[in-house]
């Protein structure tokens, strides 16, 4: 929704994942470091892509700690570690309580459609971790998708990302 709006391209961090970690979330087993660094790397490599011809993406990622997103931030070539305000990777978190977020997996694997059990939630949100630094904003995502989208775009507009 945000892409199109922007008229900029998209990648969703899920379709970068391996068959192996789709089939171990799908078991009900959380990855580990070893799991997940090859899949942030491969889209790390994506998003430089993007970068090198000079366009504009949107990436949905669970980049649930600092480490994962630091990863992501080497898209950018000239990204020296912790100057996350000269990155040209911006981050958004899309915050919601767990009985919103367990309510809409639910609905989500019971029309088949993701490989992520609701029994994951909790091992994610215990990893989610974000160093007040890094200037991450935090978008309501409990509202319609329409007011969060509205809200990110002005963000965007007003240049407020990474100035907290
Ligand atoms: N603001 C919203 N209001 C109502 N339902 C929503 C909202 N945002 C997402 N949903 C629903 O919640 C479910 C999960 O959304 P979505 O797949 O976009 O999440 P995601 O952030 O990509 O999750 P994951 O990180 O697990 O892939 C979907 O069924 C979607 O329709
Ligand atoms: O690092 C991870 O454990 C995974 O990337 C997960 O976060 C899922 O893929 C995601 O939540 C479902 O979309």
């Amino acid at each position: 929704m945000l892409s199109k709006s922007l008229g900029c391209s998209y990648l969703e961090a899920d379709d970068f994942h391996s068959q192996a970690n789709k089939e171990k979330m799908s078991k009900g087993i959380p990855l580990t470091d070893e799991d997940r660094i090859p899949w942030l790397e491969t889209l790390r490599d994506a998003i430089r892509k993007k970068l090198e011809s000079c366009e504009t993406v949107i990436v949905t990622c669970s980049a649930l700690q600092k480490k994962y997103r630091e990863i992501l931030r080497c898209a950018d070539p000239e990204y020296k570690c912790g100057d996350y305000r000269n990155c040209k990777l911006k981050f958004v978190c899309l915050d919601a309580p767990m009985e919103v977020l367990a309510s809409r997996i639910i609905v989500r694997s019971k029309n088949g459609k993701h490989f992520m059990p609701v029994s994951l939630l909790q091992s994610q949100l215990e990893l989610l971790q974000i160093d007040k630094a890094e200037g991450i904003h935090m978008v309501d995502a409990t509202v319609s998708l329409q007011y969060i989208l509205d809200s990110i775009v002005a963000l965007l507009s007003n240049n407020k990302l990474n100035s907290m």
